[in-house]
C-alpha cells in the first residue's frame, strides 16, 4: 500500500476518491446557510469576507441568495500550500481597514483544524471589527476541540482529506461541484492500472 503523492496525474485523485456529498446536497446546504445568514444578519449591513482561494465556489453560490444589503471583500491566507497537511499560515492579503466597527462575515470552504479561521478572526478583531460571524461550507469531524467554532456549518465531512467545491487536492479539482475524499491508502497496482 502507498499514500497518495502530489505527482500523480489529477485524474487519479478523482478516480480513487469516495463521493462524500453530491452536488444536490451541496446546493441544499448552501441554501440552508443562506437562510441562516439571512435570519441573523439581514439588518446588520455586514462586510462579507471571502477567504480565498478555497471559498470562491461557496461565495459564488451563496452571495446571490443573500437578499439584504452587504459589502463584499476578500482575505487570503494559506496554510496547506497545495499539500494535504497544514503548515505555517502565510498571509497573502490582509483584511482591509474597512472592518472597523463592522459586522464581518468570514466565509470559507472548510473548517479543518481551525487555525486559519482563528487567525483571520483574530486579525479582524485586532483591526476593530465589532462582531465576526463564521460560515463554512464544510466542517471536518476531528473528534477533538478546535481553536475556533463556526457559527454556521453547511455539511460535515469525515476526518479524511476532502476536495471539490473550492477545496483542492495538490492544487487540482477546486472546480468539482461535489465533495470527495481521498482514500487513506491505495495500492501501487491500482495507481498504475
Ligand atoms: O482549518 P485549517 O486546518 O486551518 O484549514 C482550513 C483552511 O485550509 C484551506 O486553505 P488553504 O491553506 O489550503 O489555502 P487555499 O484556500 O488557497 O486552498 C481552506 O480553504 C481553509 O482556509
Ligand atoms: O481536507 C481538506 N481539503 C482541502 N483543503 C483543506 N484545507 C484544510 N483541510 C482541507
Amino acid at each position: 500500500m502507498t499514500l497518495f503523492d502530489p505527482t500523480l496525474p489529477p485524474a487519479q485523485y478523482l478516480a480513487h476518491a469516495d463521493l462524500i456529498h453530491d452536488e444536490a446536497a451541496v446546493r441544499l446546504a448552501i441554501a440552508e446557510l443562506a437562510a441562516a445568514l439571512k435570519l441573523s444578519l439581514h439588518d446588520s449591513q455586514p462586510l462579507v469576507l471571502c477567504v480565498m482561494g478555497g471559498a470562491v465556489v461557496l461565495a459564488g453560490q451563496l452571495l446571490p441568495l443573500l437578499d439584504f444589503p452587504l459589502e463584499f471583500d476578500y482575505v487570503q491566507a494559506s496554510r496547506y500550500h497545495n499539500q494535504t497537511q497544514g503548515q505555517t499560515l502565510l498571509w497573502k492579503v490582509l483584511p482591509s481597514h474597512h472592518v472597523k466597527d463592522r459586522t464581518v462575515v468570514l466565509i470559507d470552504d472548510i473548517l479543518d483544524e481551525g487555525h486559519t479561521l482563528a487567525a483571520i478572526r483574530e486579525k479582524c478583531l485586532e483591526q476593530g471589527a465589532s462582531r465576526v460571524v463564521i460560515a463554512v461550507l464544510a466542517e471536518k469531524l476531528l473528534g477533538h476541540e478546535k481553536p475556533i467554532r463556526a457559527d454556521h456549518v453547511g455539511l460535515q465531512v469525515p476526518n479524511r482529506y476532502v476536495f471539490g467545491c473550492g477545496m483542492d487536492v495538490y492544487g487540482w479539482w477546486r472546480n468539482l461541484p461535489a465533495i470527495y475524499a481521498l482514500p487513506e491508502q491505495v495500492s501501487p497496482a491500482a495507481l498504475s492500472g
